[in-house]
């Protein structure tokens, strides 16, 4: 059914000074009842006299029910001799539409009824002639009895509606927190709490007292329109009916005389009444509730108190306990148009926060109209419940264990320990920060819940949000970023090998044309509206929301120093090519660091004698005979004592690259096959065998400076990120000249069983990221069956160093890759570090054979279209046979 233009104007004025529409919708229709649909009355000075009326309602929810239970009671019995109990025939055939009001208005306007007949019930009452009985809450059904007194429409009315105007003749501000003044004479837009038996009894007419509303601090008041109160005196105001109404609401249809039901606000009363006892124990003060319906809330925030905790503004919170249940009645029953709570399904409750309140934990209990039974419980129910628990379940006999306690504690932790930007342990803290393409926007925020007041970024401990952030808990907000395909779309071992999780094609290079980039809106897609963060996205289901939508987090990069101190020298990142911003956001780490299920042993305790060199004694190198740790490497190191790679040595890694024929070997059962889960795994492909080196570690006698320790300190030249202009994408580019067999860097990434990469690349795939990745197969095949568990790789996906953004060069590269044993005397776990095959100069791009077979179709396209521009380039050639 449309809804009455005017209903949807009142609707949206009432909207604009914070009044929602479940709010407004009972008031207005019982106003228009009483004002016999007189629009104008209702739409002058703005809806002055609608705003009035709801927040008189509110306002009067705030009163102690049980006194106005005591008070109609009295009515009740005062007038129970007098009148015959005629009421619950009111409105149903609709045949009594007589004026029972007489309209009047002037400067001190009273909407206060005169009941001809039985105005002394009234006047007895409050001593303005009103009766306390609400009218602006009742449903249609419960009009008041007056209407029975069946009357010809030339008689005077039984009663009078006066709007009474106290002080001024002004328009005055509508507040939301205007004050009935007579309230404690019954004014009339109390919400009815009251039994069904005090209903039924013959009451007076109905009254509605308007006050002169108070001017909140901080609301404007409203332009006086058409003064209400000037042209006052001679409008007629109120004449209250029998008629359906058909304002503009979806008729009830249901017949008005039907006897009222328990009014779901005694119940809610009721209801909150245990949990306000309850919370007041532990005595905090409960913020005042948005929407929440006055007394409604007012218990629920009590009940708040006592835990120290605050309620929160619940979207849908004024159908709190039992009020849903109530109102299912009363629509039931009664045909309460009004009663549209049905859907209404949410309670928030604040259980804790830190001192200074910008951490909080609250609780958040959906329930729907199918759990009519549904009710909050008293918070101290629930936290004995939870504590009698702990003390059976963890034997906590600490008498003093407190819930509540240990939740303010933790609201306490998070903010100190967010807070604390001296913390040496901040690597181990996220970042919230804006992506890359909003950097100048620095001071992204992040909101802990859609309502969250404070929007300040914070630090956030990895495992705090692994999986529990998401759209569901309007976790962090942060700008969608821009993940890029970083690589291969596949494993590439050493030699070329590529696990390819699928045979998607994909396209695209590493430049920005060319390259595939994946715009993850997950604004877009969240329900809540905010975007949904994970910080470590090192599973696949870590990488995706709860709307399964690929959340891709990273922390910001310092473009002096994307490594952000965590090598030995900073490492610039420059855009020189374009306005594209900066590279695609990942962690940096210096160190490989285990994912899962790698199995890399490192302990000394497995370091034999013979693969270190106790008895030596500062550099190594310069030693005479060669110690243990050459071994490896024919008896003799493969550094020189200028720390660069020995010419034969150097000699040897360039040609496994150049010439990978003359050295493969092959798997008897490949773990790679074995990983994509087929009963029949495919043969191996090969693998390369290539030359290890052995580096003196901590078991050995010679100091840090020894001339075998080169991979392991890391980083000794300048090195910066630049964009390519070739359409590669980022590259890493050295800014000093670095001679033959320069060690440059390491390929630093998450270890991973080839499963584990298998399945995350499978996975990814399936959400278009392209991964970076090298499988550590050096040493397979020289033992028989590799197991799963040693399979390993390395991701540079989401955690990785500067070796993540060396491109690809066919052939002639100025960088090979060899493999470092430096903890690991095993052979399955090395590092991979990168040496340069020639002199480089300062500002040469360093680039690496990644091995892809362009001619092999099923690797190449599922790489990269090759810039390489080498004039051995294996893809330009492919392109030419
Ligand atoms: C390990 S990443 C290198 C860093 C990458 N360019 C970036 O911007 O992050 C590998 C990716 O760079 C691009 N790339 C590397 N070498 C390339 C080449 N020779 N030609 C075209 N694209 C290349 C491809 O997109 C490849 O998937």
């Amino acid at each position: 059914m449309t809804m009455n233009p005017r209903v949807a104007m009142a609707f949206s004025a009432m909207k604009e000074i914070g009044l929602s529409e479940k709010k407004v919708k009972p008031v207005l229709k019982n106003l228009l009842r009483v004002y016999d649909k007189n629009w104008e009355l209702i739409e002058d000075e703005n809806y002055r006299v609608l705003a009035d009326a709801i927040l008189d309602y509110q306002e009067e929810h705030k009163e102690d029910v049980e006194k106005q239970k005591r008070k109609k009671k009295e009515v009740v019995e005062s007038h129970e001799d007098s009148e015959p109990p005629r009421l619950k025939r009111l409105r149903q055939d609709c045949q009594s539409p007589r004026p029972l009001v007489r309209r009047q208005m002037g400067p001190n306007f009273d909407l206060t009824p005169r009941v001809e007949g039985i105005e002394s019930y009234g006047q007895g009452m409050s001593g303005h002639g009103a009766l306390p009985l609400n009218m602006c809450m009742l449903g249609r059904n419960e009009l008041p009895p007056y209407e029975d007194y069946s009357r010809d429409e030339t008689e005077e009315p039984p009663a009078q509606l006066q709007l009474r105007r106290k002080r001024s003749e002004q328009a005055q501000p509508v507040s939301p927190h205007i004050n009935f003044e007579d309230r404690g004479r019954g004014s009339l837009l109390a919400p009815t709490i009251c039994k069904r038996s005090e209903r039924e009894v013959p009451t007076a007419p109905i009254v509605v007292c308007l006050k002169e509303p108070k001017t909140e601090p901080g609301i404007e008041p409203l332009p006086p329109k058409k003064n209400l109160a000037s042209g006052a005196q001679t409008k007629v105001l109120v004449k209250p009916k029998t008629e359906p109404c058909n304002d503009g609401f979806q008729p009830s249809g249901v017949p008005a005389a039907a006897t009222l039901p328990p009014n779901p606000d005694c119940r809610r009363t009721q209801g909150h009444k245990d949990q306000n006892v309850s919370s007041r124990r532990h005595g905090v003060e409960a913020l005042p509730s948005r929407d929440a319906d006055a007394q409604g809330h007012e218990d629920q925030n009590v009940s708040s108190r006592q835990h120290g905790v605050e309620a929160l503004p619940s979207r849908d919170a004024d159908v709190e306990n039992g009020s849903l249940r109530g109102s299912g009645t009363l629509s039931k029953n009664g045909g309460l148009e009004l009663a549209d709570v049905a859907e209404a399904t949410r309670a928030s409750v604040e259980l804790a926060s830190s001192t200074s309140g910008e951490v909080k934990i609250s609780l958040s209990c959906n329930y729907f109209s199918g759990q009519p039974n549904f009710r909050l419980p008293s918070m101290d129910e629930v936290f004995k419940m939870v504590e009698d628990k702990c003390l059976k379940s963890y034997k906590i006999i600490d008498p003093n264990f407190s819930l509540m306690n240990l939740m303010k504690e933790m609201c306490q932790c998070i903010s100190d320990r967010a807070s604390d930007s001296t913390d040496d342990n901040q690597e181990t803290l996220m970042q919230i920060t804006p992506d890359l393409d909003s950097q100048e926007r620095s001071n992204m925020r992040i909101s802990l819940g859609a309502t969250s007041d404070h929007e300040d970024s914070i630090l956030i401990p990895p495992t705090s949000i692994n999986r529990s952030v998401s759209s569901h808990s309007s976790a962090e907000v942060i700008e969608p970023h821009t993940p890029q395909r970083l690589a291969l779309n596949g494993v590439v071992d050493l030699q070329g090998t590529i696990i390819q999780p699928n045979e998607e094609v994909l396209s695209g290079g590493g430049n920005g044309s060319d390259m595939i980039v994946e715009q993850t809106d997950v604004r877009s897609s969240s329900p809540s509206g905010f975007i949904c963060v994970r910080q470590e996205i090192s599973t696949p289901d870590d990488i995706r929301s709860a709307d399964d939508t690929l959340v891709v987090v990273r922390p910001s990069h310092d473009v002096n120093d994307i490594s952000k101190g965590q090598e030995n020298l900073p490492i610039s990142t420059v855009n020189e090519v374009s306005s594209a911003p900066y590279p695609p956001l990942f962690y940096y780490i210096s160190k490989n660091t285990i994912f899962r299920s790698a199995h890399v042993n490192c302990s000394l305790s497995r370091v034999g004698d013979e693969d270190c060199c106790i008895g030596c004694f500062g550099d190594c190198v310069s030693s005479s005979i060669p110690c243990a740790c050459a071994r490896i490497t024919g008896g003799d190191f493969a550094y020189t004592l200028d720390g660069l790679l020995k010419e034969n040595f150097l000699e040897e890694c360039i040609s496994v690259n150049r010439d990978p024929q003359n050295h493969l070997f092959y798997c008897k059962s490949c773990p790679l096959e074995r990983c994509k889960d087929g009963d029949m795994p495919d043969p191996c492909k090969g693998h390369l065998m290539r030359k290890f080196i052995k580096e003196c570690w901590s078991k050995c006698g010679c100091n840090k400076q020894c001339g075998n320790r080169v991979v392991q300190r890391g980083i000794s030249c300048n090195l910066q990120v630049f964009l390519t202009a070739e359409g590669k994408g980022w590259g890493l580019r050295t800014l000093m000249d670095l001679p033959r067999g320069s060690f440059v860097c390491e390929y630093v990434g998450e270890i991973l069983t080839s499963k584990e990469l298998y399945e995350r690349n499978k996975e990814i795939t399936d959400v278009d990221v392209l991964t970076s990745n090298v499988l550590l197969d050096a040493a397979w095949g020289s033992d028989g069956v590799v197991k799963d568990k040693d399979a390993l790789c390395l991701d540079a996906t989401f955690y990785g160093n500067v070796a993540r953004f060396i491109n690809h060069r066919c052939f002639d590269a100025n960088l090979v890759e060899v493999p470092v044993e430096v903890e690991s005397p095993n052979h399955r776990y090395y590092h991979l570090a990168f040496f340069t095959t020639r002199d480089v100069e300062a500002l040469e791009e360093l680039t690496w054979d990644y091995g892809i077979d362009f001619s092999n179709r099923s690797d190449s396209v599922k790489g990269f279209r090759c810039f390489c521009r080498s004039k051995d380039c294996r893809d330009v050639k492919r392109q030419y046979i």
